[in-house]
């Protein structure tokens, strides 16, 4: 099998596959310091809720590395202003904000240690939480492909697939386990605009895996749909609200609205480090707000006249009565989704209390 190279790593410092210069090149970006890793996450050179989760650990282990403190609890203090600094370079991925208080808590947990002593123990935890991603998402792809069984074509929107995480995917996991399956499947790949992470990059790792994919506008959606062309849409999330509500890339909230009318489920496959239970619905979570040249232009390319008035939110909000099955690594959760998010997210953090 063609497997897509890991998303982000270390190597003396965090290192990520450039997802801006994708599909026409397969660059690495070294990450020196803290503010590149910021700019990393902020300019989407790495974009993808888990994927941002891993690399801003990577940036606290670096923020520790680079910083001259002498004691621990003064290596302490850094980390909190590099906690604060890394979240807020993408606001609605809550693994960002996850991954990093994870961090802080081994910091805390481990003020004891001399300074190098922590460092390394930083480093250790961000490794886990890579490892730990691409074991979440190989264990969706397993709870999801039993929704697959008689499935012949997905679509999907966004990209959620190994480039959004550590390796493999969210949404592309039960594809990419379906394929290895040996089983018959199509995926129709959404372009989404504005940014085109769909066009960009999951019709790349799609066809990089093997698996069969037509690339479609967002606008040629309701048609496939309408035609009988679509038995199922998944798609990622950046937060899950304690109430099952799903944010998503722009335009989810349009297909799930298209899936009811057309009789068709949605599903939604996300780690449970995605799960935010003390935001209690959608309405709480903060949406991103994006450049607006991401809208008026394609790449460099100018598509609209200057100075036009131009919106820019980069997420919308699913309403969990939208939501058929929500696929995380612990199983697969059904409406009405709050007690079940909860014993998974209790579970998930059980088994990291354990490790
Ligand atoms: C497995 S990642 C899920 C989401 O992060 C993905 O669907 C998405 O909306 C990404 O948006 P992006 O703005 O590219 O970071």
């Amino acid at each position: 099998m063609n497997e897509v190279p890991k998303t982000v790593w270390w190597d003396d410092v965090p290192c990520l596959i450039d997802q801006l210069r994708l599909p026409a090149m397969l660059d690495i970006v070294r990450c020196e310091d803290l503010n590149s890793v910021i700019e990393a996450i902020r300019s989407m050179q790495v974009r993808g809720a888990p994927a941002i989760g891993i690399t801003a650990a990577y940036g606290m282990a670096l923020a520790a590395k680079r910083s001259t403190a002498q004691t621990s609890s003064k290596l302490i203090e850094k980390l909190v202003k590099a906690k604060s600094l890394l979240d807020a370079a993408r606001p609605t991925a809550i693994n960002l904000a996850w991954a990093t208080q994870r961090m802080l808590d081994i910091a805390q947990a481990n003020a004891q240690l001399e300074p190098d002593q922590l460092r390394q123990r930083l480093l250790a935890e961000a490794e886990t939480i890579r490892d730990q991603d691409e074991a979440m998402c190989r264990a969706i792809g397993q709870h999801g492909k039993t929704l697959l069984a008689q499935t012949r074509n997905v679509l999907t929107h966004c990209n959620a697939g190994g480039l959004a995480t550590a390796a493999y995917g969210t949404a592309l996991a039960p594809i990419r386990a379906v394929h290895e399956d040996g089983q018959p499947i199509h995926v129709w790949v959404d372009e989404t605009r504005p940014f085109l992470q769909g066009a960009r990059l999951t019709a790349w790792e799609l066809q990089q895996a093997g698996i069969d994919l037509t690339l479609i506008t967002d606008n040629m959606a309701a048609y496939f749909m309408q035609q009988g062309h679509v038995d199922c849409i998944i798609v990622g999330s950046d937060r899950i609200a304690a109430n099952g509500d799903v944010a998503n890339k722009i335009g989810t909230y349009g297909l799930a609205v298209l899936a009811k009318a057309h009789n068709i489920p949605l599903y939604v496959a996300a780690p449970t480090s995605t799960i935010d239970l003390q935001t209690a619905n959608g309405a709480a979570i903060p949406i991103e707000q994006r450049s607006t040249q991401e809208v008026t232009h394609i790449g460099q390319q100018a598509i609209a006249a200057e100075g036009i008035k131009v919106a820019h939110p980069a997420f919308d909000v699913t309403p969990a009565h939208l939501v058929t099955a929500i696929i995380t690594e612990q199983g697969i959760a059904y409406p009405p989704f709050a007690e079940q998010l909860h014993t998974m997210v209790e579970a998930a953090n059980a088994a990291n209390a354990r490790q």
